[in-house]
C-alpha cells in the first residue's frame, strides 16, 4: 500500500477520518487515517484486522505512514464498502428495516461475531454505526475498541457505547464475548425501530445506571415475528452466562428460516448520510474497572486513562527507541534477542515527577500490552521494557507481563501498570 491517492472523505469517527482512495493500478479502497501522534487506536485496529480474514469483517489491505501538510499520518487501508453504515441504511429506509432484511443482516453479523469470538476477540462496540453494508452484505467494522480475551477471563477494561452496553459491562464488572451478543440485540432493536434500546434515556450516565442496576430489559419491538422476538430475547438475557453464544444463535430458527432477500437494495444503499453526533451513542475506549462513569456532557469522558493519554501525548512512534534523547535508560527487565515491536512515548515538556512517571508507565503499559497480546497471542516472546531515568520516555519491546527490577520506581510500575489500579 505504498502508492495511492487520497480521494473524498467518506466518513468521520471520533478517532479517525475515512477517505476513498485509489491505488496506482486504479483499485478503489478506503483509508482510515489519523495523525501518527494520536494513532494508537488505529494501530491497534490494524493489528487486529491484519490477522483476520472473513467475508463478514471488513477486509484489511495494508497500512502505511504518509506525510500530509507536513504531518505524519498513519493510514489503515481496507476494502471500500460503498453502502456506508447500517445506521445510514436504516435512516435511508425510513427509520426501520423489514424483517427479511433484519434477518439477512443479523445472520451475517452473527457469523462475523462467531469468527471474532473463535479468534478470542471481543469487538466491544457492536452497533449499527460500526456495521458496513452494501446491498445484501453486512460487514463488521471499527475494531478500535476490540480486545483479546486471554484464557477464560473476560476483559476488565471497559470500552464501547453506553446505550449498547450489557448490564455486566455497565456495572464495570467484565466485558466478554457475551457483551457483543447483548450489543447485537441492541442493534436488532435499531434495525426494527430506528431507535436505540433505551429510547427514553438521553444521557450516558443515566443509561449506565439504568442498564446496570435497574434490572430492566430493553423493550422487544412488537412488530417482530415470534421467532425474531425469541432470537432477540436470547441476546438480551440479563445474566451473561445465560445469553446465547454466536454459535448457538447461528442455529436459532430465526436465522434458519429463509425469508428471502428480495428487498430493494437501492433503498438500503444510496449515498451515506452523516451520523448523529450524540454523546449517548458515541464510543469510548478502555476506562479501567471498576468503571468510571462518563461525564454528562462527555463522550470521551474523563476517565483517568483518557486524561493521562492527553497529558502525556503520543509524540513518537518508531522502530528504534530514541535513546539519544535521554542517555540514562534503565532496563526494567529484558531477555531480548531480537526486537519485535517497539513503542516509544516521549514528551520533552512533561515535568518528570513521580505521578507523571506512574501515569506514563501505566498508560503505555495498558496500551502496549493489549497491542502485544493481540499480535502474539500464542507465543512466548522475548521482551524488553525500558524507562529513561528522567521518566520522559518509556519503551516496550515485545511481550512480557512481568517486571522484575531494582528500579526505584518499580513499585509504581508494578502496581500502576500491571494491577489495573485506577490512578
Ligand atoms: N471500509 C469503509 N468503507 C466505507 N466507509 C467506511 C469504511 N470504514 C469506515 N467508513 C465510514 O467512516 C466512518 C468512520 O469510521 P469508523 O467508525 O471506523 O471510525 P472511528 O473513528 O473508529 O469511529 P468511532 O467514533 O466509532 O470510534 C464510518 O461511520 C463509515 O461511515
Amino acid at each position: 500500500m505504498e502508492h495511492w491517492t487520497r480521494g473524498p472523505t467518506v466518513g468521520r469517527g471520533s478517532t479517525a477520518t475515512v477517505s476513498l482512495a485509489t491505488s496506482s493500478d486504479g483499485e478503489r479502497f478506503a483509508v482510515k487515517s489519523a495523525e501518527l501522534s494520536s494513532s494508537a487506536l488505529l494501530q491497534k485496529e490494524q493489528c487486529f484486522l491484519s490477522k483476520l480474514g472473513s467475508p463478514h469483517i471488513v477486509k484489511y489491505l495494508g497500512y502505511n505512514v504518509s506525510i500530509e501538510n507536513n504531518k505524519p499520518m498513519y493510514n489503515l487501508c481496507m476494502e471500500y464498502v460503498p453502502g456506508g453504515t447500517l445506521f445510514d441504511a436504516i435512516r435511508r429506509r425510513g427509520g426501520r428495516l423489514e424483517e427479511a432484511v433484519i434477518q439477512l443482516y443479523t445472520h451475517q453479523i452473527v457469523q462475523g461475531l462467531e469468527y471474532l469470538h473463535v479468534n478470542k476477540l471481543v469487538h466491544c462496540d457492536i452497533k449499527s454505526q460500526n456495521i458496513l453494508v452494501t446491498g445484501e452484505t453486512a460487514k463488521i467494522a471499527d475494531l478500535g475498541c476490540a480486545k483479546l480475551v486471554q484464557g477464560v477471563e473476560a476483559c476488565t477494561t471497559i470500552s464501547g457505547t453506553p446505550v449498547f452496553m450489557a448490564p455486566e459491562v455497565a456495572r464495570g464488572e467484565e466485558q466478554g464475548f457475551e457483551a457483543d451478543i447483548w450489543a447485537l440485540g441492541c442493534t436488532i432493536i435499531e434495525m426494527a425501530t430506528g431507535g436505540g434500546p433505551w429510547p427514553e434515556i438521553n444521557d450516558p450516565v443515566s443509561a449506565l445506571y439504568r442498564i446496570g442496576f435497574s434490572g430492566e430489559l430493553p423493550e422487544i419491538p412488537s412488530q417482530l415475528s415470534s421467532k425474531g422476538k425469541d432470537f432477540l430475547s436470547k441476546c438480551l438475557m440479563k445474566d451473561p452466562r445465560e445469553r446465547w453464544t454466536a454459535k448457538q444463535l447461528l442455529d436459532h430458527p430465526f436465522l434458519e428460516q429463509h425469508l428471502g432477500s428480495k428487498f430493494n437494495t437501492e433503498q438500503v444503499m444510496g449515498s451515506p448520510i452523516s451520523v448523529l453526533d450524540q454523546g449517548l451513542w458515541d464510543s469510548f475506549e478502555a476506562s479501567e474497572s471498576p468503571m468510571e462513569l462518563p461525564s454528562v456532557e462527555g463522550v470521551c469522558l474523563n476517565s483517568p486513562t483518557e486524561r493521562i493519554k492527553k497529558l502525556i501525548g503520543f509524540s513518537t512512534f518508531s522502530n528504534v527507541p530514541n535513546r539519544e534523547f535521554d542517555e540514562n535508560w534503565c532496563t526494567v527487565r529484558s531477555n531480548i534477542d531480537e526486537e519485535i515491536e517497539n513503542f516509544v512515548v516521549s514528551n520533552n515538556n512533561v515535568v518528570s515527577d513521580e505521578e507523571v512517571f506512574a501515569a506514563k508507565s501505566s498508560t503505555v503499559a495498558s496500551i502496549v500490552l493489549e497491542e502485544i497480546e493481540s499480535i502474539h497471542c500464542d507465543e512466548d516472546l522475548d521482551f524488553e521494557f525500558m524507562i529513561s531515568n528522567s521518566a520522559t520516555e518509556v519503551s516496550f519491546v515485545s511481550n512480557n507481563l512481568e517486571i522484575e527490577s531494582d528500579h526505584p520506581n518499580f513499585d509504581f510500575i508494578h502496581s500502576h501498570c500491571f494491577a489495573s489500579i485506577l490512578f
